[in-house]
């Protein structure tokens, strides 16, 4: 192993457990290194297969822990703080880009922000990733103990009675040294209820009462069960590993002499690059010259080309399909939106449901209670009534062996990552278990209208002049009020502008008032640009103007005015057109029995216009604050999502019970809310709550299925219907069952049926 050498000695560094397959077998690590003495700062989160663990760097601590794990019989690699695994420095070639520009030094670079090639290479190989099931730890074992146990029946078909029980003894206590070395592991480390400790009571108290053959078979059955469960659960992981895969590992850049073929991953911000048609984008950045259609379905879900051309951004792994691009880079490698969303979703894998704690509480008290059961049921029989003692050893063996809680403490993750991969795939991003379970309880959604609703790119439609402004002259005013908001409405009044050909006026002093408008000193004094009512609220707009304002507004405009203290110089409408799904999208809603609301900071009248259209309950007028206090009260009566643009919404996002972010490439979209929408579709909504739904049902489903499983074996066990090698087969099945289950969420198709 790499020690990792990094300087800055007070940094917490995450390392990464490796060749887990299991989650039980996360839950047990933690368990243990949770309790070592001596070692502070220790956090652990159990991933799918894997454990992180972040400490502080401390040099006793962390040689504690790491001699703790490797007694354990597991492997630690460094992981250092920033870097992701999310590189495709391991994948298949054949993969990517398809445009053969692999070269050898697609190993030689690791991204921004890890500090060894090195490192890169390790920590993107966790134990067996990649390897063929035969190549891998378990697999060995498997094999092994097969051979072995085809040995055994040979040699007692073959020979006298004798050599079969002693053939059938040594291929039970070789499979399961491996297994017996890590229960007594975990012993050391005051862990004692371990699957590995079940196991090899189990096998051993097999041996003793004379049932050789069934021990082997026992620990033959264990070493496959380990293995499935560790081909699926890894299944689950990697189909949003495999994202990555879909950037190109070369680029052209240009440079003084010509386009020079280099790294993707060296490119930084600022860099022209240029992207032939047919081609994978290399990089997150920003259209210089040329119009093409960009499919950017790996990175939002979008199967559909969009047209792009000078000015819009770019994601990496996009497809450019029909001309030369040149486009300024605007993000190094490691935080460029395919990244990003791959360590959000890594992120959210660890993120546990509350499902999935109260399954880790219970599981901490199943395996010592159903140890206890079995310890009753060997002594109490024989004990108390005389029974003979070799029947109920062996159906308390049995019993032990079903205290395995395998099935039921994967039964959650694997739904889980399932779920979280098929969503990231289509543009539904969600950041973990909790906002699944929220997600699916929810019973009203409330939209913001711009942006959401609607496209959010509102164009200039009248604009009526006051007090015999000229026209030109409220464009030139109202523009230089708004150079300094970001405000949709904002944005449109300066494209007009420069659409009209006017240059806006200087302004000092600019200001935004949230909810009401914008001001800024502009020639004689200060102007506002604002909605009619702040400006009648102000005096400055009379009742003409303001039955002006409403007349615009009734059209589903949105109508702001431009005046100075005392004096309205115009009206300015504008139109945002609702998205083409939106109607779609809350009838869908509805269908799933869940109330809409619109919650907006526009006029009552386009509000209705708008709600009206699309058959939903609005409120209008609303200052952010107004936002704020309307979820809360609507999440009185049951769950509520907010759906916003992430940008001025983060409040009510946050206050939500899941606050949604919509809109393809804004930056904040995906830190600010709970989940984020990356393709512009209202109907993403739905599948969210659908997909949402879907996942708690599997977890549901696994979870009866995993308990039931035990319940019914645990009876069969006691009566002596059921031996040995049925309730590990038990474990084993509903283990592989339940992974198999979450993995078909992977292929679930959130959009509506029928
Ligand atoms: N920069 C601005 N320029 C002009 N008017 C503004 C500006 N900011 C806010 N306003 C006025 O305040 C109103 C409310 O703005 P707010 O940003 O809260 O909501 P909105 O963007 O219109 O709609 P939604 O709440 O659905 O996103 C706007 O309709 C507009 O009249
Ligand atoms: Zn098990």
């Amino acid at each position: 192993m790499e020690r990792n050498e990094t300087p800055g000695a007070t940094q917490p560094l995450e390392w990464t457990v490796t060749g887990m397959d299991c989650a039980a077998c996360a839950t047990k690590i933690r368990g243990a290194l949770e309790r070592l003495p001596g070692v502070d700062g220790v956090s652990v989160a159990v991933m799918a297969e894997r454990l992180k663990l972040t400490l502080d760097e401390n040099q006793t601590g962390r040689d504690t822990v790491e001699a703790a794990v490797r007694t354990l019989g597991y492997g630690i690699v460094p992981r250092a703080l920033g870097t992701q695994t999310a590189d495709a420095h391991d994948h298949d070639h054949a993969t990517c880009s398809g445009h053969h520009h692999d070269h050898d030094h697609d190993h030689a670079h690791p991204p921004a922000g890890s500090d060894t090639g090195a490192h890169q290479h390790v920590h993107d190989d966790p134990a067996d990733r990649g390897k063929a099931w035969y190549q891998t730890g378990k697999g060995q074992l498997v094999v092994l103990t097969g051979a072995l146990l085809g040995l055994a029946w040979l040699a007692e078909a073959l020979t006298s009675a004798g050599l079969g029980r002693w053939a059938f003894t040594a291929a039970c206590l070789i499979g399961l040294a491996p297994v017996a070395r890590r229960a007594f592991a975990a012993l050391r480390l005051s862990q004692p209820f371990t699957i590995e400790a079940l196991m090899t009571v189990a096998a051993l108290g097999a041996l003793v009462i004379n049932a050789a053959e069934e021990a082997a078979l026992v620990v033959f059955l264990f070493a496959v069960g380990e293995m499935l469960e560790g081909v699926a659960a890894s299944k689950a992981r990697d189909g949003i590993r495999a994202l990555a895969a879909l950037v190109p590992k070369t680029a052209f850049l240009e440079t003084g002499d010509g386009p020079q073929e280099v790294p993707a991953d060296s490119l930084t911000p600022g860099q022209i690059i240029l992207i032939r048609p047919g081609d994978r984008i290399p990089a997150d950045g920003d259209i210089l010259t040329g119009t093409s259609g960009i499919d950017e379905s790996p990175v939002t879900g979008e199967s559909l080309p969009k047209t792009r051309g000078p000015g819009d951004a770019v994601f990496a792994g996009s497809i450019n399909t029909d001309a030369v691009l040149r486009v300024t880079v605007t993000k190094a490698a490691a935080d460029n939106t395919i990244a990003r969303i791959i360590r959000l979703v890594e992120e959210a894998e660890e993120a546990r449901a509350p499902t999935e704690r109260f399954i880790d509480r219970f599981s901490r008290w199943y395996m010592p209670a159903i140890g206890s059961i079995a310890l009753l049921v060997i002594l109490v029989p024989p004990l108390a009534f005389g029974q003979a003692w070799d029947i109920w050893i062996y159906r308390g063996l049995a019993l032990l062996l079903i205290g395995c809680p395998c099935a039921l403490v994967i039964s959650v993750p694997a739904a889980i990552a399932a779920a979280l991969s098929a969503g990231a795939r289509r543009g539904v991003l969600m950041k973990g278990g909790a906002v699944i379970e929220a997600t699916a309880r929810i019973t009203q959604v409330a939209f913001d209208k711009t942006g959401t609703l609607t496209h959010g790119r509102p164009v200039v439609t009248d604009i009526v002049p006051l007090n015999g402004t000229p026209e030109a002259e409220i464009l030139a005013i109202a523009a230089a009020v708004e150079a300094g908001s970001s405000h949709p409405l904002a944005r449109a009044i300066l494209a007009q502008a420069t659409a009209a050909g006017i240059a806006p006026l200087p302004s000092q002093d600019a200001r935004t008032m949230p909810g009401k408008g914008a001001s800024a000193h502009v020639g004689e004094g200060v102007a506002w640009v604002a909605s009619p009512r702040h400006a009648a609220a102000e005096g400055a707009l009379d009742a003409d103007g303001l039955a002006e304002a409403a007349r615009l507004e009734a059209q589903g405009k949105t109508a702001v005015a431009l005046f100075r203290p005392g004096r309205a110089l115009g009206l300015i409408a504008l139109r945002d057109e609702p998205r083409a799904d939106a109607a779609e999208a809350i009838r869908q809603l509805k269908r799933l029995g869940i109330g809409t609301t619109i919650l907006t900071g526009d006029n009552p009248r386009t509000a209705a216009a708008i709600a009206g259209h699309l058959g939903m309950d609005y409120r209008a007028e609303m200052l952010p604050e107004d936002k704020l206090a309307a979820i809360r009260r609507l999440s009185e009566t049951g769950g509520v999502m907010m759906i916003g643009d992430g940008i001025n919404d983060a409040p009510a996002l946050k206050q939500a019970d899941v606050g949604v972010a919509m809109g393809s490439g804004t930056d904040v979209a995906l830190e600010v809310a709970d989940a984020a929408i990356l393709r512009d579709r209202v109907t993403d909504v739905p599948a969210q709550i659908r997909l949402a739904r879907a996942a708690m049902t599997n977890i549901h489903q696994n979870i009866a299925l995993a308990l039931g499983l035990k319940a019914v074996f645990l009876v069969t066990s006691v009566l002596g219907i059921t031996g040995l090698w049925i309730a590990i087969l038990a474990d084993t099945g509903a283990t592989v069952l339940v992974t198999l289950n979450a993995l078909r969420l992977l292929g679930f198709q959130p959009e509506e049926r029928g």
